[in-house]
């Protein structure tokens, strides 16, 4: 065959699997900017949708359309203002997203700021799984990640029937900074039936609870904290380790992923005795990820911004793993990439095209991502086109993949 003939490569079996563009467009929208623009210069090509979520903000919207139907319930914010919260429930399988109750999302104008980052709670979190218990719910999948909180699931465990102390009586402030006063933790009366349930954390990032890696380092600014909040939550994290050390026999601080979501994945861990998994392989199980992915030669991934945060398990490198198992060529599409290639290319993403390309400001970029990445993937497949069959595409295929086609 000579080097540039296309044979193959006009019916090709795409999947688009992008998660969320923060603040322009849901996982949903984006894979329908990205779907039309490959049909339309592929009009023969098989396209599948498939938009994905890591656990963050977004997860119940996934799981919703794939035979979950949705709860709707009032429990406390972040701040301990009512909310209403939507998590998901198929038969004994609720599936609850942290974020709906103590996501940043939800904080007033969704701006956090140094104080509540100290004062943010998960027992919102806890009354959800309560109210999943109530349904006759016995396998929580809770998705953890995009929380305003860093309370080490200090919240969520109050909820749930834990007695949290100090020296002289119940510990009276929720949120993270209120751990530096915790001297005990009373287990009696947690809700028994948690006893008979599974509880898997789906984790978003594989972080330890405390130290430069933990919780509060790493994810402290980004809920509004301060350098001195920082060194103060991590504080208060190691002294709430230390307790449910004390009152468990085990110490699970270390443990990947105890640090997501401001530890709740450490506080469920510890305390529910949930595994903790990464985020996108649960919710790829969950949805049906691999009927989507079957045959298909070529699987566009993406998000609003591609950082050294998605490689600690983010949505587009669980899936671009995932297609690599499946022989499938994978190409990334961000809004933004800080991400070397060759970093790239050794998690399977062989190339990756920003929104930035085609549009500099970044204000505009975010008003009119749909169009941009509807012209990206038009690019993409332009370049599928042109990339000899038998070869590795122009910019740089990974070595050790073999394309299938
Ligand atoms: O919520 C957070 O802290 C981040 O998304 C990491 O889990």
């Amino acid at each position: 065959m000579s080097a540039a003939a296309p044979l193959g490569r006009v019916a090709p079996r795409i999947l688009v699997a992008p998660d969320k563009f923060k603040g322009s467009l849901t996982a949903a929208q984006a894979a329908a900017a990205l779907g039309r623009g490959l049909r339309r210069r592929l009009p023969d090509a098989s396209v599948v949708e498939h938009p994905i979520a890591d656990g963050g903000e977004g997860s119940v919207d996934m799981v919703l359309g794939h035979g979950f139907r949705p709860v709707v319930c009032q429990v406390r914010g972040p701040l301990g203002d009512p909310v209403r919260a939507t998590y998901a429930l198929d038969g004994e399988t609720a599936f609850v997203e942290m974020a709906a109750a103590a996501g940043l999302g939800l904080l007033p104008g969704g701006t956090p700021d140094d104080s509540t980052a100290r004062t943010a709670s998960t027992y919102g979190v806890g009354e959800l799984i309560r109210d999943a218990l109530d349904r006759g719910a016995r396998r929580i999948v809770l998705a953890v990640g995009g929380s305003a909180t860093t309370d080490g699931g200090a919240g969520l465990a109050a909820a749930l029937g834990a007695g949290l102390r100090t020296a002289s009586g119940p510990l009276p402030a929720e949120g993270g900074a209120g751990l530096l006063d915790v001297e005990r933790l009373d287990l009696a009366g947690l809700d028994a039936r948690l006893a008979e349930a599974t509880v898997v954390v789906a984790c978003d990032v594989d972080n330890p609870l405390t130290g430069p890696s933990g919780a509060a380092a790493v994810y402290g600014p980004q809920k509004g904290a301060g350098t001195e909040t920082v060194a103060l939550l991590d504080r208060a994290l190691e002294r709430w380790a230390d307790v449910v050390a004390a009152a468990t026999g085990r110490d699970l601080r270390d443990l990947p992923g105890a640090g997501a979501a401001g530890g709740l994945g450490f506080g469920a861990a510890a305390l529910l005795g949930a595994e903790v998994r990464p985020g996108i392989d649960t919710l790829l199980e969950l949805t049906g990820f691999e009927r989507s992915l079957a045959g298909a030669d070529l699987v566009v991934v993406g998000e609003g911004s591609l950082d050294e945060q998605s490689l600690h398990g983010k949505g587009p490198v669980g899936v671009a793993a995932a297609a690599a198992r499946a022989g499938a060529r994978v190409v990334a599409v961000a809004g933004r990439s800080t991400v070397a290639a060759d970093r790239l290319h050794a998690v399977g993403i062989e190339r990756v095209h920003t929104l930035a390309e085609l549009e500099p400001d970044a204000g505009r970029s975010m008003r009119h991502a749909a169009d941009l990445l509807e012209t990206t993937a038009d690019r993409i497949a332009a370049e599928w086109l042109s990339t000899p069959s038998e070869s590795a595409p122009p910019e740089s295929a990974p070595p050790e993949r073999t394309p299938t086609r």
